[in-house]
């Protein structure tokens, strides 16, 4: 499913209206339409129900009209708030709000202070405030109305975006509507399937308002990736497969305290059907890992008894690469200086498909420039927001703001494909695509998940899966690996090791 920013909407929208000579009228009778539609489906049958319409001043107002139209004629009883004076209404709305002759239409341009038992009162509450038009901070009495909105205690209907949500990033803009349902127009936006605009979107539901395909086609977007859109990833394994078809990987991972990321990285990967498995420890600790470890084959790599991987394993873990078919660095090696030093010459070095993850990056963070030097080589990079901070140098809170943007200029300008980890993770390819993840739930959130991944990356990867379609597919079904944990009742509390056993259920869910 393509998901668009804001201004890409409106841009289709112009398009729309200019080169197919589709006008704006229609589509907004299509969107208003569609949205009473939705609404009926969800709530069932009318019957003399109230439903408050909360109008904004723009075409989000308008769909608000279309709606009131379309649920009175189902027997609905709809009154429109509308929090701006009619002499700001312009254009398409304008028409809609003449075309309701006024009758339930309260003009309430100085806030919801005198109509607070409107909300409460009603059987359901539609927000009409705010769409793609939203610009800046919710202020003053759009900001008045989001709150009795969310304090009314009734189910609540979104057009297009909750009010308050940032179109493209999916930020509240200081206050935001929680929908219980939101209908979005011809795409979703980027806004309601990123955090924390997917949560306060509520069941999402996307209306044909009739734009032409080759608008819809056209536009540029990412991919919001769902188990049908990771199923099509999906390469089905040939009956005549065997183990040194599937991929042979390296894992260079692994330090004293820190075993435990080197087995789940290992075990994920041949969980993901990586053919064969050479997991690299420091010597110190490849006793503890040869009793972890059972399908992986493990090597020492000399550490002169220091338990991590220093510099002068570079030569052995080279040799060692040959041949492979991709390599993960970076599970739970630790953050010694002669560690990081390592990692530095093995990025410049290694022609194989790499996944760089955890400490890996952190070695990273002070040359980022050493990813340049691997151009034309494939290299996955899996930061969590904190780890994403030190590689571009900025703050969390600047990752976070527009976690796309970051994402996609990282990639850009390395030439890497970044996955940015976190609810809703988002993948970037070096030439510009990217896609946001739609798998995966709260009960993640605890120490190995980022080694599950590595591991199923690399899997792919060494399977022969292309850079991004690995990425898109590693990520989903990492998370609906999950997911398939927390639909039974495994939520809160999943080990990363549990969801390591449900991959093969969740590939072969998705067709592998
Ligand atoms: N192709 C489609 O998807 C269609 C969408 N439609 C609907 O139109 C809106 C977008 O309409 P627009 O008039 O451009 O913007 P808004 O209604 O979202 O905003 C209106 C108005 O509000 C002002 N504003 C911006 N930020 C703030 C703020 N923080 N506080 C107060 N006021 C603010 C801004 O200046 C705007 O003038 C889209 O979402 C759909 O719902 C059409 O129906 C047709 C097809
Ligand atoms: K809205």
């Amino acid at each position: 499913m393509k998901v668009v920013s804001g201004e890409t909407m409106q841009q289709m929208d112009q398009r729309t209206i200019r080169e197919f000579g589709i006008s704006g009228l229609t589509l907004m009778e299509n969107a208003g339409r569609g949205c009473a539609d939705a609404i009926c489906d969800r709530f069932g049958a009318a019957s003399g129900r109230r439903v408050l319409i909360v109008a904004g001043k723009g075409n989000n107002g308008g769909d608000g009209y279309v709606i009131a139209r379309y649920l009175r004629e189902r027997g609905w009883q709809a009154t429109v708030l509308l929090l701006a004076s009619p002499d700001q209404i312009r254009g398409d709305a304008a028409t809609n709000l003449e075309r309701l002759g006024g009758e339930g239409v309260i003009i309430a341009p100085e806030g919801v202070a005198a109509y607070a038992e409107l909300f409460p009162s009603s059987d359901l509450v539609v927000d009409a405030l705010l769409g793609t038009g939203v610009k800046s901070e919710v202020t003053g009495v759009y900001a008045e109305a989001i709150g009795a909105i969310n304090a009314a205690g009734v189910p609540v209907v979104a057009v297009d975006l909750p009010s308050g949500v940032d179109a493209n990033t999916g930020r509240v803009l200081g206050v935001a509507v929680k929908a219980e349902l939101t209908v979005t127009f011809a795409l979703a936006k980027l806004g309601n399937v990123q955090f924390p605009g997917a949560e306060h979107s509520g069941k999402l539901v996307i209306v044909d308002i009739g734009m032409p395909k080759q608008v819809v086609d056209a536009a540029p977007g990412g991919e919001f990736v769902d188990a049908a859109a990771a199923a099509r990833l999906v390469r089905p394994r040939r009956k005549t497969a065997h183990k040194g078809s599937s991929g042979h990987t390296l894992i260079v991972a692994g330090s004293t305290g820190k075993t435990g990321a080197a087995a789940m990285a290992a075990a994920s990967t041949v969980r993901t059907g990586g053919g064969l498995v050479t997991l690299a420890v420091p010597e110190s600790v490849h006793p503890i890992l040869e009793v972890k470890t059972t399908e992986a084959m493990t090597v020492p790599v000399g550490d002169h008894g220091r338990g991590h991987f220093t510099a002068g394993a570079f030569p052995f873990l080279e040799n060692l690469a040959q041949g492979k078919d991709a390599v993960a660095l970076g599970p739970g090696i630790g953050a010694a200086r002669t560690t990081f030093f390592l990692v530095q010459r093995l990025v410049e070095a290694l022609e194989v498909p790499m996944v760089i993850d955890a400490d890996g990056l952190n070695a990273l963070a002070a040359a980022p420039e050493l990813l340049g030097k691997r151009q034309g080589r494939v290299t996955v990079l899996t930061p969590h927001p904190g780890e994403m901070a030190r590689l571009t140098g900025g703050g969390v809170a600047d990752v976070e703001r527009d976690r796309i943007a970051t994402a996609v200029g990282f990639s850009a300008r390395y030439g890497v494909h970044t996955i940015l980890k976190g609810a809703a993770t988002v993948i970037a390819a070096p030439d510009g695509r990217y896609a946001v993840n739609g798998s995966g739930n709260p009960g993640m959130a605890s120490g190995g998940m980022g080694d599950t991944l590595t591991g199923i990356l690399v899997s792919l990867l060494g399977q022969g899966y292309p850079p991004f379609d690995a990425c898109r597919l590693g990520v989903f079904l990492h998370g609906f690996a999950a997911d398939l944990l927390a639909a039974q009742g495994c939520g809160v509390g999943m080990h990363a090791t549990d969801v390591q056993e449900k991959i093969p259920l969740a590939l072969s869910r998705l067709g592998g």
